[in-house]
């Protein structure tokens, strides 16, 4: 990658303008300055604040970031009016560095119908915004509107009338997200190549998302020889959005072997200014989602997350502390295998015979089967039932349970007591009732039954439950616990469990075979 200022891509972040075109994404103006400080943290090179001639509330946005951003350029856009432009060059008056982005359609279609202009009257109206806006800055900014769908002799011509009136940056926006990355990219060199002092101006891309191309095609203008990428935080903007900052950035910065360009973006700020941008907007970053969503650097399936133990490499292409993550996370869940269950054990704090592991490790796919996260707490309660009940002499096999509203339960228990295997059928008012009889009808004796509890291990119908059962016998008084994602048999394991305590205690009163 050459880090040469010839190679630069500057990053123009328009999350404040074009991203608050989404929708339903309004922002205040705090929460528009909270953001705006984030991306100078980030060392965006330009800010786009606001549209100053929307409204009162956005010209008075633009202004109070023109007056606290000290190290980004501030700007507003204006389309080609006069009355936009003195608003935008109010507005950004106080930035130390200062931007007006002015913009009208070059497209047939949007001169003819939407402006209802002659393309002699748009060469006119360019000419005269951009030496207007230069009037109020040194800095302007040109776009050609649907520059994608104009035709290209008048493009250079609209280009060449920018430059000539004191443009110096021209953006050439994919503004319905109709063009493929090789068209696009062929737009840029063709322009370059043709357009009268074209090295006056840097080139600028500004892709919307409609065929999910925009960064792609952002990437594509670069190549074609733009070196500043219009863009926004998540993605978000008008209709499908526009190009992610943090996908090109990041594709930047990891590709350079076949990207030769760089970014000045602190890319470790990245996960910040998304968080930030979701939480003020309300829009939900889709899990799957490049760079910033929730599973961009987690790993559920077996096979990958024994390569991430053996070298992150094998599964990821960038770090997650390149982006401001802590790690990346191994999610456990039914596609998990044995090395992964391992290091989870190992993280909880629990060394396991091969036994018990192995034992672990079946009950552990058989809650995956059945249950869509496991948390931690649910392999917890899951090992500590297993440790807690793997020596015992008496343990549930297996436990179907029938009950009804209309009347009693019927349990169908399978036990193993000292190594042999006892099954019986009863009834009871109720499920655990049901299980509570079967046992003490195995065991033998019967327990005054002091204390049931239930409570979930994790929130959701599919979470397992723990139970707690506190028995007394004879003057002893035990508690057990049990967890299974079946209540009721959780329920039978912790009494199963406390009926195994109050063994040890009387045989430990009372020593000698029984
Ligand atoms: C591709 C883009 O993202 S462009 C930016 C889009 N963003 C926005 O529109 C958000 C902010 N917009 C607004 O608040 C309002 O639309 C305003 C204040 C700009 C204008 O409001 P109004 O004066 O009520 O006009 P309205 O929005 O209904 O229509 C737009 C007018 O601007 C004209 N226009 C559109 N683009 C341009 C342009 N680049 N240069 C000059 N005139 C333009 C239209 O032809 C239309 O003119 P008309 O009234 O003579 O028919
Ligand atoms: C105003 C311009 C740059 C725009 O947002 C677009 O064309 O998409
Ligand atoms: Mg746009």
């Amino acid at each position: 990658m050459s880090h040469s200022e010839a190679n630069r891509v500057r990053i123009f972040d328009t999350t404040l303008r074009d991203g608050e075109q989404s929708p339903g994404a309004s922002m205040t103006l705090e929460e528009k300055l909270r953001i705006a400080e984030v991306l100078e943290a980030m060392k965006v090179d330009v800010i786009e604040a606001g549209f100053a001639i929307a409204s009162n509330g956005d010209f008075e946005c633009v202004q109070k970031i023109a007056e606290q951003i000290k190290n980004s350029t501030v700007c507003s856009l204006a389309r080609a009016a006069l009355g936009d432009i003195e608003r935008a060059g109010e507005a950004i008056k106080p930035a130390k560095s200062g931007r007006i982005h002015t913009f009208i359609a070059t497209s047939p279609l949007h001169m003819q119908v939407k402006l209802q202009m002659d393309p002699e009257d748009v060469i006119e109206a360019i000419h005269k915004s951009v030496s207007h806006a230069r009037k109020y800055t040194d800095d302007v900014e040109w776009s050609a509107e649907d520059a994608t769908r104009s035709e290209l002799p008048f493009l250079y011509r609209a280009i060449e009338t920018a430059i000539k009136a004191g443009a110096t940056t021209i953006n050439l926006p994919d503004t319905v997200g109709y063009a493929t990355p090789d068209e696009y990219m062929a737009m840029f060199r063709s322009v370059i190549a043709n357009v009268a002092n074209a090295d006056k101006a840097i080139f600028s891309t500004h892709c919307h998302n409609d065929l999910g191309l925009a960064v792609a095609n952002s990437l594509a203008g670069v190549a074609g020889g733009a070196r500043q990428i219009e863009c926004t935080i998540n993605g978000i903007g008008e209709r499908a959005g526009n190009a992610a900052m943090e996908e090109v950035v990041m594709a930047i910065k990891t590709r350079g072997d076949a990207l030769p360009f760089h970014t000045r973006i602190v890319t470790p700020e990245i996960m910040r200014a998304s968080k930030l941008v979701s939480t003020v907007t309300g829009f939900a970053v889709q899990n799957n989602k490049a760079i910033v969503g929730a599973n961009a650097f987690a790993h559920e399936s077996g096979i990958h997350q024994d390569g991430m133990l053996k070298n992150a490499e094998t599964y990821e292409i960038m770090t997650p502390a390149s982006i401001g993550l802590m790690k990346s996370s191994l999610t456990m869940g039914k596609h998990s295998g044995r090395h992964a269950f391992a290091d989870k054990l190992k993280d909880l704090g629990y060394e396991l015979g091969d036994n018990a592991f192995q034992e672990c490790f079946r009950r552990f796919k058989a809650l995956g089967d059945r249950k869509k996260n496991i948390y931690d707490e649910d392999i917890i309660a899951l090992v500590d039932d297993e440790v807690a009940t793997s020596a015992n002499r008496m343990q549930v096999l297996s436990l179907n349970t029938y009950s009804s509203s209309l009347g009693s339960a019927v349990s169908d228990l399978t036990m193993t007591i000292d190594g042999e295997k006892k099954k019986t059928v009863t009834y009871g008012s109720g499920p655990v009732d049901a299980a509570f009889v079967a046992i003490k009808e195995l065991i033998g004796f019967e327990p005054h039954l002091q204390l049931f509890q239930v409570h979930a291990v994790t929130h959701g119908t599919d979470a397992q439950a723990e139970c707690t059962v506190r028995l007394e016998h004879e003057g002893r008084t035990v508690n057990g616990q049990g967890a299974h994602e079946d209540t009721v048999t959780a329920a039978a394991r912790a009494y199963v469990s406390a009926v195994n305590k109050l063994l040890v205690k009387r045989d430990k009163s009372a020593p000698g075979p029984k």
